[in-house]
């Protein structure tokens, strides 16, 4: 199986801190990997790295085949919603999208759709400003589709969603799954990660505590939040 995504000794200092401390991650191409840990733990800043916006101090790695030294070479197939995204406030959310597929050369014609697809189908051309916190994530998200991720990266989707957005989420990552695209997802949100992830990246203090197929993990018997509290417990003990 082609990786994704792969990283050796992935490392990140800030200071005296080792917040990512050489970090292997083999996320396999096709599935929805979940990245979860506490907080603290270093999620966002692997994401960071992965996507060349924070540089690693040391550690090798591919993103699509292509080397971590090269973001720029393997951006273009990525898609990535982390933290808050910068949006134009005057800007209505369709005028957004366009706004970054010009900047990023994609086409868009697909813009509506995607609006559709994220539920903002009615309100894509109100002004940003105007927007709900969950209004903002699904654009987030919605712009994390543009152009033809092979890869798409979310750190925290789930943010400011409410149930019926959690749920409307939920199956707008199994269609990118079901599109063929990778998908590597941080969420704290073990019930979600459960049902919609097929493989997981467990970090605590910046170090690998389990990675492989979700199925695995869940074998003994249990749900994920017993099996993620277990895994903590045993590493504070
Ligand atoms: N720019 C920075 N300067 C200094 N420390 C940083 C910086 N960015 C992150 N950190 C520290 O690195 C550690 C890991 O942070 P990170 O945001 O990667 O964790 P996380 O697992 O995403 O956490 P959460 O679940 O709370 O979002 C934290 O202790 C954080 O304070």
């Amino acid at each position: 199986m082609t990786n994704a995504i792969e990283t050796r000794g992935l490392t990140k200092r800030y200071g005296a801190r080792t917040v990512v401390d050489g970090l292997d991650l083999d996320v396999p191409e096709g599935v929805v990997a979940g990245l979860i840990g506490p907080n603290g733990a270093g999620k966002t800043t692997t994401l960071r790295m992965l996507l060349g916006l924070v540089r690693p101090d040391a550690g090798t790695g591919s993103v699509g085949g292509l080397p971590l030294t090269d973001p720029v070479a393997y951006l273009p197939r990525v898609g990535a919603l982390i933290e808050s995204p910068a949006f134009y406030p005057g800007l209505s959310g369709e005028r957004n999208l366009a706004v970054q597929a010009a900047l990023a050369g994609t086409d868009p014609a697909g813009i509506p759709a995607l609006l559709e697809r994220v539920g903002l189908g009615g309100r894509g051309r109100g002004p940003y400003q105007s927007y709900s916190l969950g209004m903002k994530q699904r654009l987030g998200i919605a712009a994390a589709l543009l152009g033809d991720p092979a890869l798409v990266v979310l750190d925290e989707p789930a943010n400011g969603l409410d149930p019926a957005g959690i749920r409307d989420l939920r199956g707008i990552v199994r269609s990118i799954h079901d599109e063929g695209r990778t998908v590597l997802v941080s969420s704290h949100l073990l019930a979600e990660v459960q049902q919609v992830c097929d493989w997981l990246v467990v970090i605590g203090d910046g170090r690998r505590l389990y990675q492989g197929p979700a199925r695995d993990l869940l074998a003994g018997g249990g749900d994920l939040e017993e099996r993620y509290l277990a895994m903590f417990t045993k590493e504070r003990s």
